[in-house]
Formats: structure tokens, sequence, C-alpha cells
């Protein structure tokens, strides 16, 4: 369940950021194949309903070690919809246990729509107290694609739950830049999104003079997230692309504002899956996969901060 606090999303992920002294985001991203072996060797037949308790318990069990230690975590839905709906009443169950914990989530769902359909993917997936909804998350990720019209429903909901969400802008992927580096007039599309992005939150600041729409901006684009985190001074800025990705600590410092936050940048394979990098694998292994994730997320909270 999100915070009860009335404070904005903006004002709760940037406490939070200041209350943990971190800016790392983990990733919630299980996958089957790479589950610790404890887990996986424990599931009851191939059915996608003992698949879903594993990945509750394995999502539950990295919150327990990772809340105090960082603001937020991002269950990415994928995984879950691979289940079919024992994997979206795992996902519910993934949200409401971090939102407990005390920790930001943001649910990454990447969803769009035309006007009416994105108003129902904002009630599902944008919750509140009185407003729990089955997925109901502090954040969800937003595409563009479909237009201003597209966001807008969502950045209803979200003055209207105190809920915030980050949209697409510059994507970690190799082929992001076949549409968001194309230009249009005198800026890029990603420009003209960012812009799009900082005019939404014009009437809608906190005290720190961040709005609740973020911003996607991959670690993988070290240029484009310094141009970004200037032109878009009111917006968080999500930043995937840390460590499986190749993105590195010295990248996505330009993402951070003078007092240290404003960003959260993600990990989900690097700290989930800790146990089995190379450099974690002799040390901890499958059966200590829990200190594995809290040694990969101290060595990254440390990496951000240096
Ligand atoms: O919206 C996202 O979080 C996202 C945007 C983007 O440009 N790149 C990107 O990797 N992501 C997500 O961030 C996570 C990255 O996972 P790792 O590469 O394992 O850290 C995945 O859940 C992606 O879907």
């Amino acid at each position: 369940m999100p915070n009860s606090s009335p404070a904005s999303f903006a004002t709760r992920l940037n406490q939070a950021i200041a209350d943990t002294g971190s800016v790392t985001c983990v990733g919630l991203d299980p996958r089957k194949a790479s589950l610790p072996a404890p887990l996986r060797d424990n599931i009851q037949g191939d059915r996608p309903e003992s698949w879903a308790a594993a990945y509750t318990q394995f999502c539950c069990e990295i919150i327990d070690v990772v809340k105090g230690i960082v603001p937020c975590v991002k269950p990415q839905a994928a995984f879950f919809e691979q289940l079919g709906p024992a994997g979206m009443v795992s996902l519910g169950e993934v949200i409401r246990y971090a939102s407990a914990a005390g920790l930001v989530v943001i649910t990454d769902g990447k969803r769009n729509d035309i006007g009416s359909t994105a108003t129902a993917y904002a009630d599902a997936y944008l919750g509140s107290p009185t407003h729990p909804g089955p997925w109901g998350s502090d954040s969800l990720t937003v595409s563009p694609y479909l237009g201003r019209d597209s966001i807008e429903p969502f950045v209803e909901t979200c003055d209207a739950r105190g809920g915030g969400i980050f949209v697409l802008v510059k994507t970690s992927n190799p082929g992001g830049g076949f549409l968001q580096d194309l230009k249009s007039g005198d800026q890029t599309i990603y420009q003209t999104v960012a812009g799009l992005v900082t005019e939404l939150n014009t009437e809608r600041l906190d005290a720190d003079g961040y709005g609740p729409i973020g911003a996607v901006v991959g670690a993988t684009y070290p240029a484009q997230l310094a141009e970004l985190r200037q032109a878009m001074p009111h917006s968080i800025l999500l930043v995937p692309g840390f460590g499986a990705q190749g993105g590195a600590a010295d990248d996505v410092k330009p993402a951070l504002d003078q007092n240290g936050r404003g960003a959260v940048v993600n990990s989900s394979r690097g700290i989930i899956f800790a146990h089995s990098r190379p450099e974690f694998a002799q040390k901890f292994g499958d059966a200590n996969w829990h200190d594995a994730v809290r040694a990969a997320t101290e060595e990254m909270n440390q990496q951000l901060r240096g």
C-alpha cells in the first residue's frame, strides 16, 4: 500500500533518498532460470502457481534485505505477466509487501493508451490508501508514444492520489535512438518529450521544486543524461542500465541534483541475482543468496555515493 502520507510522490521519494542515504533502486525482475537454487529446486511441478509463489517469496525476501538501505524498488510487471493470472496475483503481493516495508514502489509497466484506456491503467497501477487497487503503487512507468493526451490521464490520477509517473524519454537500449534521436524541427524527439514532461510538472511543484512527472533516462547515454538533468529540473530521473547493461557510477552521477537527490539509479539483475555474479558466487553462492543481495546493494550504494 503506498505511503499514507499526504506528501506528494516527489517529496516522498526525495525524502526516502535522504533517509536511506541511497539513490539505488532495486529492480525486481524475477526470472525462472536465474532464481537461486534453494527457491528453484523447491518448485512443485512446472505449474505457474508454483513459480508465482516462488517469485513472491524471492521478491519479499529481497525486500527484507534492502528495506532501510535503499529508497525504492521497481517490480517489472512483464516477468509476473509471464506466469499468467497467478503471476499477477504475485505482483500485487510484492507491491503491497514493499509498501508495507516503507519502500517507495515504482511499478514498471511502460503503460500507454488513448485517454479513457489510460485512465483505466492509471486506476489499476497508481494506488493510495483509499484506492489500493489490484496493483496500487506509488508510481508507474509510462510510454509517451501516443502523445500528450495519452499521458494526461496518468497525471490526473497522480493529482488525485498523490502518485507519480516516469515517462520514457531516452531509453537505455541500443535501438532507442531510432525514434528518440529523430529531429522534429530543431529538437530531437527525446528533447520534445522532455519539454512536455517539464511543462506538465510546472503547475505541480513541491517545496523542493519537483513535480510528480518523472522521466526515464538510460545510464548508457551519459551525455544525454547530463543534458536532460538540466532540461528537466522538476523531474526525478529514473536511470536504468546500470550494471548488467554496462552503465557505471561515473555515467550516472550527472543525474543527481546539487543536494545529491532528484534521481534513482536502477539495477535489477546486478542485485537480485548477485549470487551468480563471478565476484560474489565464490563467496556467497546460491545458499547465501540473501547475503549476496545485501553485498551488491551496499556496493552500489557506495559506488553512487563516492
Ligand atoms: O522503464 C525502465 O525501467 C527501463 C527503461 C529503459 O530504458 N531501460 C530499462 O532497462 N528499463 C528497465 O530496467 C530494468 C533493467 O534491468 P537490468 O538490466 O537487469 O538492471 C528492466 O526491468 C528494464 O525493463
